[in-house]
Parts: C-alpha cells; structure tokens; sequence
C-alpha cells in the first residue's frame, strides 16, 4: 500500500513538473522578457513535492565525461538519466519538421534554441510520467543561464556536479569517442597520457575499447571532428561557464575533477557524493 501510494505522489509530481515546464514556455512568461527572468520564482506552477527522487545536474565542457557518469549513477539511484543531446539526436535522426534545421545546428557546434530545448525535455518528462518515472539526472541542461532560471523556476535542483578535465584531454576524448551502431554502446579509442610538468598533475586514461563483436560496427558522432569540436568548446565557455557560477551562487555545486579513466574516477566520484557501488565495495574486498 505504502509503494502504490508513493508512486501515486510521484507521478503527480512528474505531471506537475512537465506542466511547469510547458507553461513556463506557453504561459505568455515571454522568454525574452527581463521581467520574467526576475519573477522566475513566483511562476504560478511550482512542483514542491515533499516525497521524490533525487534530482541532479550534471554540468561540464564536451567531453569530460558527463554522459558516462550520469549514466552509471542513474543505474546506482533507478532514477532517469536525461541527456538533452540525445533527445536533439533523436529528434535530428527523425523526419519529425525541426530535423534537418537541429542537424544544422549540431554540426556548427552551436546550441539549440532554449525554446526547443524546454520543448524536447518537457516531451521527454511526459513520456517518463507515462512509465511512473521520479526524479532525474540531468546530463546537457542546462546549458544556459536563461535555462537555468526556467528551470530554477519550475523545481528545486539538489545538487550540480561540475565535472572537470585537464584541458588538453577534453579534445583528444571527444575525437576518440565512437557508439556501435548496432546496440549503442559508447566507447573510446584515445588513450591519454599527459606528463605532469610545472607542478600539475600528469594523467593516463586508458581507451575504452569495444569488444569484438561491436568492433567493425563503430561509428562516430558527426559534430566530433576536430573544427566542430574546438567550436563546442568556445561555445561551452561563453555560454555555458555562467551557469557553474548561477549554481556555484545558490550553494548547490560540487565541483569534482576527474582524476583519470572510469577506474580511478568512479570510486572517488561516489565517495565525494557519499554514495556506495555495491560492485565496487565487492571488488575492493577482493
Ligand atoms: N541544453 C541544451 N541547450 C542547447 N543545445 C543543446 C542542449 N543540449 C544539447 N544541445 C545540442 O546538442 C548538441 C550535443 O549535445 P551533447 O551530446 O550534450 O554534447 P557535448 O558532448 O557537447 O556535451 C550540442 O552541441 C547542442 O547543439
């Protein structure tokens, strides 16, 4: 009786939030409006649901790891892991009306309008409330101030962890990254090794290489060349470093540097949240 309830309140919740959202978007809340970023907080729907799952952002410059993480946290919590690169992937590859304008988008390294955006994740939650879904971990969004204050707006964050990465292997990861085609699976076949010099740490990052039978089914995502790449940076860091300090602000960051591959990162990453991986207990004790 206790579980159906719970799950009853959580999909309220969920409902709520997309509303919020959606309303956020359609409620004449003009997004361009000054006036609107100033009263974010008293928008009329607010979901303040007094039992849900966690709900985190995952903040950090392509290619430090954000999706690898956020992934292996979401299976750790059973809450949702929600990239809103993936939802603009999905949308691109579809013969829905905004396809080839996103797949334009993309391969300029640009960001997607903030309109858009709100409009794929609010569909997105839609979708999760259907299945019973709570909470979230947000992986690309948000991206923007603006963004933030919408969101800021709607619900409150718990917590925003700002990934990091020595600079120098930011590029090399997002250049070796490869999905198979077939079962989607991510892989990496850079292999990072930075010499420590002038008192900064050096780091090895082991590729991550697929087994044998994705191997010959590997491709890569057509905004990881290297001219895009840069472009995703630069953009990362005019329009995207802001966000840290909205966060950092509000109390709500936790800024966590990745020090090397997936072996070295994960346990140290669980630690800092206070989390524990079962699979990594056992394998410790071994
Ligand atoms: N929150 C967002 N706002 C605007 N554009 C976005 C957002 N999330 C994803 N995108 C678009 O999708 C592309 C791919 O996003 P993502 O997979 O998160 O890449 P990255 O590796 O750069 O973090 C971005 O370059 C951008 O064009």
């Amino acid at each position: 009786m206790a579980v159906s309830l719970r799950a009853i309140r959580n999909i309220r919740f969920s409902s709520f939030l997309y509303r919020a959202l959606s309303s956020s978007l359609s409620s004449g809340a003009d997004l361009k409006s000054s006036a609107f970023f100033g009263h974010s907080k008293s928008l009329p729907l607010r979901a303040e649901p007094k039992d849900r799952n966690v709900q985190w952002v995952f903040l950090g410059c392509p290619g430090v790891g954000k999706g690898t993480y956020a992934s292996r946290l979401s299976n750790l919590l059973g809450v949702p892991h929600i990239a809103t690169g993936d939802l603009v992937r999905e949308e691109l590859n579809s013969s829905g009306p905004l396809a080839s304008q996103l797949e334009e988008v993309v391969n300029q390294g640009q960001l997607v309008s903030d309109e858009i955006i709100i409009n794929l994740l609010s569909k997105r939650l839609e979708a999760g409330e259907a299945k019973g879904e709570s909470g979230f971990i947000l992986d690309g969004f948000p991206r923007t101030i603006r963004q933030a204050e919408i969101l800021e707006g709607v619900t409150d964050i718990d917590l925003v962890v700002n990934l990091k990465l020595q600079e120098e292997a930011l590029l090399a990861k997002c250049l070796g990254r490869r999905i198979c085609s077939e079962c989607g699976g991510n892989y990496n076949v850079a292999s990072i090794d930075i010499k420590g010099e002038n008192g900064k740490p050096g780091m090895y990052m082991a590729p991550l290489l697929p087994p044998p039978h994705c191997a010959s089914k590997l491709i890569q995502r057509s905004d990881d060349t290297e001219e895009v790449v840069k472009e995703r940076l630069r953009v990362y860091n005019e329009m995207s470093r802001p966000v840290e300090e909205f966060y950092r602000q509000r109390g709500k960051l936790l800024e966590f540097t990745l020090p090397g591959g997936i072996p070295e990162s994960w346990p140290k990453l669980l630690q800092a949240l206070n989390l524990e991986d079962p699979e990594v207990k056992q394998s410790a004790a071994a």
